[in-house]
């Protein structure tokens, strides 16, 4: 983790994004903040295009237009074509027929990195089949629109049969975060509940999966961008006042994160053994 924080800042890493049109500007300025390099783009060649430039692309699916039904297949395949890592945040999924058609479509070329709140990670486990859906607790409601209506811990066996299955890992957002690669999972605490007030700290969490991805493998990308996410909440929350300005004291604490800090943040490791 101390050489992903480490390397993303001396080598400004591009990972470009397809993603909603809700939170770009903030998926953008989180990536730069912990020392990446944002592009956005929306077209099939576009998404070819950067799939083949290297680093890691994120692909969200918080707002979808008619052209994703071909991009985001066509990125996915030319990132596995290049192995290029790419982060999946599959925002939103239950909402309208394309989003279940593309988070079915990528399952041939799945991602690096799954990046979700509990209920999506539920909803994802359950759409590629893999039987994880049926835990403890779930609520079987599905996502209630772009927000969560179940436990992280209700999605431990969804997240790990889909890490399991991709090869990659698992990021489910909550208060506790869990990240696992299929054999271990990890616990991530800190934050802030003001991160629930704003719009798109998942979103631009999984644009610093991305960054991350660039020059580390997905688990450790993946703990790194959520244990810089909780202590740069937990920072924030001390210095404001209110959504307003704990985003923009968030931007502030993201920079200002130190390499020690970010290995230092609280995680709890264990092995799994179920699924
Ligand atoms: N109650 C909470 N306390 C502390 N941190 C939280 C809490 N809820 C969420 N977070 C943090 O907020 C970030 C985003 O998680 P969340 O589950 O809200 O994502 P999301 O639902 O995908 O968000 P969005 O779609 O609005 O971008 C993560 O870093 C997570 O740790
Ligand atoms: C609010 C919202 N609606 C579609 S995407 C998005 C950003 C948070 O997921
Ligand atoms: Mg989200």
């Amino acid at each position: 983790m101390a050489r992903a924080v480490r390397e993303v800042r001396e080598t400004n890493p591009l990972a470009p994004s397809i993603t909603n049109t809700v939170t770009q500007s903030f998926v953008a300025n989180a990536q730069l903040a912990v020392g990446g390099s944002a592009a956005m783009v929306y077209l099939p060649d576009e998404g070819e295009c950067v799939a083949a430039l290297g680093g890691a692309v994120y692909i969200n699916l918080g707002t979808l237009m008619p052209v994703y039904e071909q991009t985001v297949p066509a990125t996915a395949r030319a990132c596995a074509a290049a192995a290029t890592p790419w982060v999946l945040d599959p925002v939103g999924v239950g909402i309208g027929s394309l989003r279940t058609r593309l988070i079915e479509a990528v399952r041939e070329n799945p991602p690096t990195i799954l990046r979700g709140n509990a209920s999506e990670i539920i909803a994802v486990a359950d759409l590629w089949g893999l039987g994880g859906n049926s835990v403890d607790g779930a609520s079987g409601d599905g996502p209630r629109g772009v927000d969560s209506t179940d436990s992280v811990d209700a999605a431990e066996r969804a997240a790990v049969a889909c890490a399991r299955f991709t090869g990659g890992a698992v990021a489910v957002s909550g208060a506790t975060d869990l990240v696992t690669d299929g054999v271990q999972v990890a616990r991530l605490s800190g934050g802030s509940s003001l991160m629930t007030c704003i719009t798109g700290s998942g979103c631009s969490l999984g644009g610093v999966c991305a960054v991350y991805a660039c020059v580390a493998d997905p688990f450790v990308a993946a703990l790194t961008a959520t244990a810089a996410y909780n202590l740069a909440g937990l920072r924030a929350a001390e210095t404001c006042d209110g959504p307003g300005s704990f985003q923009v004291a968030f931007l502030n604490a993201l920079y200002n994160l130190t390499t020690e800090e970010v290995t230092e943040a609280p995680l709890a490791l264990t092995s799994t053994s179920a699924a």
